[in-house]
């Protein structure tokens, strides 16, 4: 068991952001949410997360409604790492990463020190921070703000990691590495995701939004096809497979148009 979101609906200013979503993750699997601009990813990470209620259908944790559980008990789970969260209190790297503790302490404080340390140490050096650990919040790049969000979610010890767009404003050293760490992490990830061949190289299966809706999912290399990104997002591609076994995604610039021939869909070509 693990979350789960069973035909979600949630209506936002009027507007229906997300339409009957399902979504049921193999434990310990990276699922990556895929879509365009304003899709539902974001919105559908807020349900999972608890932030938010839907209209109809539920979100569960280990079988129980999320909206029946202590935030606390979230929080011991799931970890999140939203878009755009800042602070402007002048703390450090440190204690932003050990505010991922918060959830493990009872009312006389943390139940161990060591632990908490450890789990503390161990998100810094996962994210490449480990140097920057007394440095101040104002004074990080933004990738660096990022990576930070992250090791506060690594140190929380979640079961399951709720990433919205991780990768924004990471070099691509840094987005190889973040997704390979978290793709290897014993914890289930759903993350909402722009860079379709990150999707590819690391999610086990990807679930494309359009409108809110889910219009594909399953394993990138059955879901990412030209045919797919065409009717999703308007653009042409060509999908193929590296000599390495990677699916790769090219992009053709220039808008689609109707008369465009698209590759047609069966087993992508090997580059
Ligand atoms: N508070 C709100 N009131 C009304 N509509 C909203 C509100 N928040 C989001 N929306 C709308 O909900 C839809 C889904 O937004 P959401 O942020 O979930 O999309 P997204 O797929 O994450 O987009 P992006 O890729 O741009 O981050 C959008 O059309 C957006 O305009």
């Amino acid at each position: 068991m693990t979350l789960q979101a069973d035909r979600v609906v949630w209506h936002r200013g009027g507007a229906l952001v997300v339409d009957e979503v399902t979504l049921s993750p193999a434990p310990g699997t990276t699922i990556g949410l895929l879509g365009p601009n304003g899709s539902g990813k974001s919105s559908l990470l807020r349900l999972l997360s608890g932030t938010a209620r839907p209209d109809s259908g539920v979100v569960t944790l280990d079988g129980a409604e999320l909206s029946s559980l202590a935030r606390r008990d979230i929080a011991r789970a799931v970890a999140v790492v939203s878009q755009h969260a800042d602070t402007d209190v002048d703390i450090r790297v440190r204690d932003v990463v050990r505010l991922g503790r918060i959830p493990h302490r009872g009312a006389f404080g943390s139940a161990s020190a060591t632990r908490d340390e450890t789990a503390v140490a161990e998100a810094l050096r996962h994210t490449g921070l480990t140097a920057k650990a007394d440095q101040h919040w104002h004074t990080l790049s933004g990738g660096e703000r990022q990576r930070a969000h992250i090791a506060r979610a690594l140190a929380q010890e979640p079961r399951e990691l709720l990433l919205d767009e991780p990768t924004n404003h990471l070099d691509i050293r840094h987005q190889l590495e973040l997704l390979s760490l978290v793709s290897r992490l014993p914890v289930t990830s759903v993350i909402a995701l722009h860079d379709l061949n990150l999707a590819a190289t690391f999610c086990d299966e990807v679930i494309v939004l359009e409108r809110g809706r889910a219009v594909a999912g399953g394993p990138p290399r059955e879901v990412l096809t030209a045919e797919l990104i065409a009717r999703v997002y308007g653009v042409r591609a060509q999908v193929g497979v590296t000599g390495r076994g990677r699916l790769t995604v090219l992009f053709e610039p220039g808008r689609l148009e109707e008369s465009d021939e698209l590759t047609p869909d069966g087993a992508p070509p090997v580059w």
